[in-house]
């Protein structure tokens, strides 16, 4: 038997066990499932990382439903012995999560997007402007003394405006980087995802316009038939795909090889994208290559030799890190665990997620994003709006529900 985990108890007396191998930040989570008859456990080791036995103690022989960690068969299966229905990343990655594993044992795996686009998008974009404008490397400088007076060849960097801003898997947060860079910086757009992002061609399209309008340089866009078109043509370019066994060491020394020498590489996505040995070579070898890294590869730890090269930046994977984000973030995986103890359907688009979010309101009767809802047979939510339509004999119904055109629409 494992040995105990301390933890911190609320609303002990109620009927259903919900345990949270972190603490999240907020309140508002705390108080929607202690409101709702949850007896909530929230594990108080100071560890960062549990073990597989640790999360075991926690879930022991009778648990409802988890919230975060690495999971799979092991885990699963002592959840469902324990008679635990549901689990929660909170995270929208969930590549730390055996889907597979989770559908043999009937668990439902919740996952939390939409609130950390904008956040992820804007730590993307300052480790952009962190390494072309070599703001790490100058600080340091400055604070060792140093500095000793203006001189022309000081801490030279990339000016971005005009140059190409490269996008590698352009959803919902690549996507939100794209128009920053372009909007914030008149860069112009080049490219590569699986699926077509019309949304953010139309967007690149009609600002480019409106530069042009006001006498300005317009931006363009260009969807790369191939990643190496991307890597070869881009200035700044920022990986944001998930991490699957297509993008595993997406970034490898052939790759590397091919972009440009002061090209600047930024990775808020997952660390293994990079073969980060490679990686530290290719910035041994090109001083004038920089790159910002919020994720690595072995993460918490880094590949020999990185740590000392100066034209990296590096941040421990904190792009989502805004309080209202990770406050959002501990809503949205207590919301899928709430939803699915309560048997409520599933939300027609996880990408829409902000009415959940109301601080004051109740949030709507459903599980924020179920990962594998579809596999479970479980059921999707619809706007109270288009039943009451189908109702009162509406023969045909506008579905507003996919705000990404290319996310694929869940089935309502
Ligand atoms: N660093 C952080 O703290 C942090 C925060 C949030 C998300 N993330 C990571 O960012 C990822 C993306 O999040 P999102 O919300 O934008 O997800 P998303 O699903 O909206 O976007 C991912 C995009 O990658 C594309 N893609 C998949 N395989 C690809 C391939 N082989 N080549 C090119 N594109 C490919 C998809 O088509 C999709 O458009 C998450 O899965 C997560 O791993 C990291
Ligand atoms: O995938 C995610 O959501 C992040 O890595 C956690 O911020």
């Amino acid at each position: 038997m494992a040995k105990p985990i301390s933890i911190e108890v609320w609303n002990p007396s109620g009927k259903y066990r919900v345990v949270s191998t972190k603490s999240m930040p907020g309140t508002r989570w705390i108080r929607l499932l202690a409101d709702n008859d949850c007896r909530l456990e929230i594990c108080t080791e100071t560890k960062t990382i549990l073990s597989v036995d640790d999360i075991l103690a926690l879930i022991g022989d009778r648990c409802d439903v988890q919230l975060t960690e690495e999971w799979g068969e092991v885990l699963f299966s002592a959840l469902k012995r324990a008679g635990g229905t549901a689990f929660s990343n909170m995270a929208v990655g969930y590549n730390n999560v055996d889907v597979e594993a989770a559908n043999r044992n009937g668990i439902a795996v919740g996952n939390t997007p939409g609130v950390l686009t904008e956040t992820t998008a804007e730590l993307a974009a300052s480790l952009s402007l962190a390494a072309a404008r070599r703001i790490v490397e100058a600080d340091q400088f400055m604070r060792a003394g140093l500095y000793d007076g203006w001189l022309p060849h000081l801490f030279v960097g990339n000016l971005l405006k005009g140059q190409s801003v490269g996008v590698i898997g352009a959803g919902r947060i690549g996507s939100a980087y794209a128009r920053m860079m372009i909007e914030g910086f008149k860069m112009n757009l080049i490219y590569y995802d699986l699926y077509q992002s019309t949304r953010l061609e139309k967007f690149v399209t009609a600002y480019g316009q409106f530069l042009k309008a006001n006498g300005e340089q317009p931006v363009t866009w260009k969807r790369a038939a191939t990643m190496e078109d991307v890597l070869r043509e881009a200035d700044v370019i920022s990986l944001h795909p998930v991490l699957d066994k297509t993008t595993y060491h997406l970034i490898n020394p052939e790759r590397l090889a091919i972009m440009k020498k002061e090209a600047v590489l930024v990775n808020a996505s997952r660390g293994p994208v990079i073969d980060e040995v490679a990686l530290v070579e290719h910035l041994k070898a090109n001083p004038m290559f920089r790159v910002g890294l919020d994720v690595f590869e072995d993460e918490p730890y880094m590949k020999p030799g990185l740590a000392d090269m100066k034209n990296a930046v590096v941040v421990p994977h904190i792009a989502s890190a805004s309080k209202w984000t990770r406050e959002g973030m501990a809503t949205l995986a207590a919301l899928n665990v709430l939803g699915k103890i309560k048997g409520y359907p599933v939300w027609g688009n996880p990408n829409l997620v902000e009415p959940f979010l109301k601080e004051d309101a109740t949030p709507p009767a459903a599980c924020p994003s179920i990962v594998n809802a579809k596999q479970l047979g479980r059921y999707y939510y619809v706007p109270p709006a288009i039943v009451k339509a189908l109702r009162t004999g509406a023969r045909s119904i506008i579905l507003y529900l996919s705000v990404q055109d290319h996310t694929p629409l869940h089935e309502v």
